[in-house]
């Protein structure tokens, strides 16, 4: 049985000595693998993931897809031991692929990306597959995408409430073809059916018919990731027809990729940068990305810091000074809850808008950012869209997180300025970053972490 006495033990913040000095090597991009791990376990022969992430929802991705009979060999060079190294880093999973295997059983946890992206490469299986998942699973949104599979030609068996627990019983093959999908509550419905297309006997044809798209990074990430596999993928940005995204059969391709650093967990070691008037170095932060996070250099500059991109990394530098920033964060969702963090550290009002879906993530985050930051003497209100945040000077006090990674890492941010701030279930970071706790005190203490 499960000791919650210690895991929603209460983590002290730790409160900022002075301004933050340090490198910080942030874990393997969440996205990335789980992406990573899908075009693999489809692809016609063998692949690697270098510096894979190793956390909750990437080793539910794994063990998934293991239940379906595809091969992960994980593999740890020799120069390095797993213990004390970042999740992930010096590790390599080599990927066997093979037909998916029914019949199987998935927990999805609360990774959208894991109950979003499987079940359409459990359609290929023949016989049942059913996924569960955490409580929270079966309130995220689903219904669009069990709606479009069926469109596509699978037989899905649900409770009626278009979410989870389901059963997909796949005959072998997809047909596939074209299909509507209103994705404004999640990008992840469009990535879902993209990432499985070109092994649809039609491939596939998206079209979005919602009013709003969120998250749009993220399919040019799932795009890109399945050219680079071999795929042909037609896409609006690339001059085809707004909203609409077509993927041809095919096969895809064995790869040898090396994960990039998740830049969307390297934002509370950015944030400490910005509001003590310190310098925090990531390295190996790319060039060029699809990853959302890469955003937070324009977003935290117009905070009111500094960044320079070069060979040692992104070095981000604050000068204690924080501005309040008026922001359309559709685009780059998950980084609202470490946007609203800062905010709440500002010198001006924030208004944050463009992320209504933001309350069907891990938990409602709206609700929850707005209650935990009034908790500690703030003044946000909660619009339709967004967040209005007026910076007031702010006390101590349990920092509540709802089993949200994002939760979590936003309270360390305000325990930086703010004295006696306890974060409930640290632990909670573990869905993306096993080693936040560890990886904070060294970037407090000075260390290259
Ligand atoms: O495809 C992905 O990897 C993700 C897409 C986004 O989901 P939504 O479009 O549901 O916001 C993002 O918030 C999530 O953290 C990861
Ligand atoms: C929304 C998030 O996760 P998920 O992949 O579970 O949707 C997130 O990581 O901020």
């Amino acid at each position: 049985m499960t000791d919650h006495s210690e895991t929603l033990a209460h983590w002290p913040a730790p409160a900022a000595p002075g301004p933050v000095r340090a490198t910080v090597t942030v874990p393997g991009s969440k996205s990335v693998t789980n992406r990573a791990l899908i075009l693999a376990a489809l692809a016609s022969d063998p692949g690697w993931l270098r510096r894979p992430l190793r956390s909750r929802d990437t080793l539910l991705m794994a063990d998934a897809l293991r239940s379906l009979g595809i091969g992960i060999e994980e593999t740890v060079s020799s120069s390095t031991s797993v213990s004390g190294l970042p999740s992930g880093r010096g590790e390599s999973w080599r990927v066997i692929p093979s037909t998916p295997q029914a019949p199987a059983s998935v927990d999805v946890g609360n990774a959208g990306t894991v109950m979003r992206f499987l079940p359409p490469l459990a359609a290929l299986a023949e016989g049942p597959v059913r996924f569960d998942g955490d409580p929270r699973s079966h309130e995220r949104p689903l219904h669009s995408l069990i709606d479009a599979l069926r469109t596509l030609g699978a037989r899905i068996e649900d409770d009626g409430r278009g979410a989870l627990p389901l059963t997909v019983h796949g005959i072998g093959s997809v047909d596939g073809g074209r299909v509507s999908v209103d994705a404004s509550a999640s990008s992840q419905f469009i990535s879902a059916l993209l990432l499985t297309g070109p092994r649809f006997n039609k491939g596939v044809e998206v079209r979005h018919t919602g009013r709003r798209l969120p998250s749009t990074p993220h399919i040019r990430m799932t795009v890109d990731m399945l050219r680079r596999a071999g795929a042909q993928v037609d896409t609006p940005d690339a001059g085809g027809e707004p909203g609409v995204w077509r993927v041809t059969p095919g096969a895809l391709l064995g790869r040898d990729l090396v994960i990039e650093p998740d830049l969307s967990n390297a934002q509370p070691f950015l944030a400490a940068a910005l509001v003590t008037g310190g310098t925090v170095t990531i390295p190996d932060w790319p060039r060029q990305t699809t990853q959302p996070g890469d955003a937070l250099r324009e977003i935290f500059t117009a905070m009111g810091g500094r960044c320079v991109l070069d060979d040692r990394g992104l070095t981000f530098t604050g000068t204690g000074r924080v501005r309040g920033i008026d922001a359309d964060l559709s685009d780059v969702g998950e980084l609202t809850p470490g946007i609203a963090a800062v905010a709440a550290l500002a010198e001006s009002e924030s208004v944050l808008r463009g992320v209504a879906h933001l309350r069907l993530h891990e938990t409602d985050r709206l609700a929850a950012l707005t209650k935990e930051i009034n908790s500690l003497g703030g003044d946000v209100t909660e619009t339709g869209d967004g967040l209005r945040i007026r910076p007031r000077p702010l006390h101590g006090g349990v920092f509540h997180t709802y089993e949200d990674h994002r939760l979590a890492t936003a309270g360390a941010v305000l325990g930086l300025l703010v004295e006696d701030v306890e974060i409930e279930d640290i632990a909670t970071t573990g869905k993306t970053m096993p080693d936040f706790p560890e990886l904070w005190h060294r970037m407090l203490a000075g260390e290259r972490a």
